[in-house]
């Protein structure tokens, strides 16, 4: 199997199915963890170095961050709801604690903070920017949770929904390498999830030079790694693809060079 892929799999004691780190992955920035609670686990932490986001996928939560409080947070019980999420978002050095009031799917995005000062935010489902990209079976829905015209030091954040058998993160792009213009440099996860939950789908993470090149078979509640190179996913006929995207980098900005050879796809139809 690819070491690119984590496998769905039960959660641990604590909740928790991914748990993903720097020096577990490999890479300089960014930490990923996906927790499955059932109604009453309660979470917590606090990172003095790290920023974090928490993502309410799926269910509802009590959440605490540094001295603010919510009763009750999250809108949706599906990622599939066209809802769009509630997070939070915690600069370095926050506490935190969620306690599930249902069954919550909660997503702890970090990566580095760098000055810190920023201030708790909650994001309610209005403040996340919604839009369509592609066209025909390439079209796909994003939600922006953390886009780099909102305030964080390392972070974006953003949520795509697939329909069944459609493209995205397609035609192949990647963002690697850094030269101050034309693209940034940021590692990125997919957390994925299937409807219905028995379907799959595909990802490849592949480079110029194929130094890198797997072709992953994707299913529910997998999470994918992009050290670098081009990432696109193809969703089965019949079954719905949502997935979390986390990327961070040395520099904040999502800029991206689309596969040369593949370009001629972005012309209007
Ligand atoms: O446009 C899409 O289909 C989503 C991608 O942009 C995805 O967020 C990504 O690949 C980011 O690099």
């Amino acid at each position: 199997m690819s070491k690119l892929l984590l496998r769905n799999h039960a959660p641990d004691p604590a909740g928790r199915v991914h748990h993903v780190t720097p020096e577990s992955a490999g890479w300089s920035c960014i930490g990923f963890d996906l927790y499955r609670l059932e109604e009453g686990m309660t979470v917590s932490g606090e990172d003095a170095d790290r920023e974090t986001c928490l993502v309410f996928v799926a269910g509802r939560g009590a959440a605490m961050a540094g001295d603010r409080e919510w009763a009750e947070l999250g809108d949706r019980m599906s990622p599939f709801e066209d809802k769009r999420p509630y997070a939070i978002y915690l600069p370095q050095g926050t506490p935190w604690r969620v306690r599930a009031t249902t069954a919550l799917e909660l997503a702890v995005c970090t990566a580095p903070g760098l000055n810190g000062g920023l201030p708790v935010r909650l994001i309610r489902p209005e403040d996340v920017g919604a839009s369509v990209r592609g066209q025909g079976s390439n079209t796909r829905h994003v939600f922006d949770i953390l886009p780099e015209s909102q305030p964080a030091d390392s972070l974006l954040v953003v949520e795509v929904i697939t329909p069944a058998g459609n493209w995205s993160s397609y035609p192949p792009h990647k963002h690697d390498s850094d030269d101050g213009t034309a693209e940034t440099q940021l590692e990125e996860t997919y957390y994925h999830r299937i409807d219905p939950p028995q379907g799959f789908a595909f990802q490849r993470v592949y480079t110029d030079d194929r130094s890198l090149d797997e072709a992953m078979a994707v299913e529910n509640g997998d999470l994918v790694m992009v050290p670098r190179g081009y990432h696109p996913v193809g969703a089965a006929h019949g079954y719905t693809g949502y997935y979390l995207n986390v990327m961070a980098g040395p520099r904040r900005a999502w800029h991206f060079n689309t596969a040369p050879e593949h370009r001629w796809l972005l012309a209007p139809v």
